[in-house]
């Protein structure tokens, strides 16, 4: 369970986030520069709020002006936009670069189905290929919170809509909470049990 009720002062507005968030993929949208990355980035903990708490599980991550729970040790797996992968390292290493548990990282490298990519390098696959080893990275670290950054957004309609039906696959084994960020409103409403909204830094639930 996540629980988060913080603010921060950006450029030109102030950030207002609360989410109460269960083992349910959440989906948040909003226009350009509303806040969601750095909503995202508090949470995993790149940045920091200026007030309030996030607590996941037991482990509170954040709380005023205590020292933030470093981001090691918060056990959020973060796929980024761009995805972010090591380039100089193959597949197999990205993967297991923080990888808890060697049996369960070869179980995630069956269930997205990239076993033939494992000698690659980032540079060699393909747009969609990237997207299952971040996925496959940010699993293997065994988090309690999968945060996804526009994680489809720069994939044809079929990969897309086949990396989608993933996400919900693992989702149903791993049941944890997830929070994407997407801008494509099809998206939102077929993937995500709840809707979030953020416009200027204020975060809102579509009912
Ligand atoms: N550390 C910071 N301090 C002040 N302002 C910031 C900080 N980080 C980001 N901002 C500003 O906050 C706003 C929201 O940025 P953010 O990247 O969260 O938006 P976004 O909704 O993810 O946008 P996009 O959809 O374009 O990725 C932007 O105007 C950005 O310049």
């Amino acid at each position: 369970m996540l629980k988060a009720n913080f603010s921060k002062q950006l450029d030109r507005f102030p950030l207002n986030v609360n989410i109460n968030l269960g083992n349910e993929i959440a989906v948040l949208s909003g226009p350009s520069g509303s806040g969601k990355t750095t909503t995202l980035n508090c949470i995993a903990g790149l940045q920091h709020p200026d007030d309030g708490f996030i607590q996941l599980g037991g482990n509170v991550l954040f709380k005023g002006k205590q020292k933030p729970a470093p981001v090691q040790n918060r056990k959020v797996g973060y796929v980024f936009q761009n995805y972010a992968l090591f380039p100089h390292m193959t597949v197999k290493k990205n993967i297991e670069y923080g990888a808890k548990d060697a049996s369960l990282t070869s179980q995630l490298i069956d269930a997205v189905g990239i076993d033939h990519l494992m000698n690659k390098y980032p540079a060699q696959i393909s747009g969609g290929e990237k997207q299952r080893v971040a996925l496959a990275r940010a699993l293997a670290t065994q988090p309690n919170l999968l945060l996804l950054d526009e994680p489809f957004s720069s994939l044809d309609h079929q990969t897309k809509v086949q990396c989608q039906q993933e996400l919900v696959r693992l989702h149903k084994l791993w049941k944890i909470p997830i929070l994407l960020v997407t801008h494509d409103r099809h998206e939102a409403e077929s993937l995500g049990h709840r809707i979030l909204h953020i416009e200027k830094g204020v975060l809102k639930e579509d009912k």
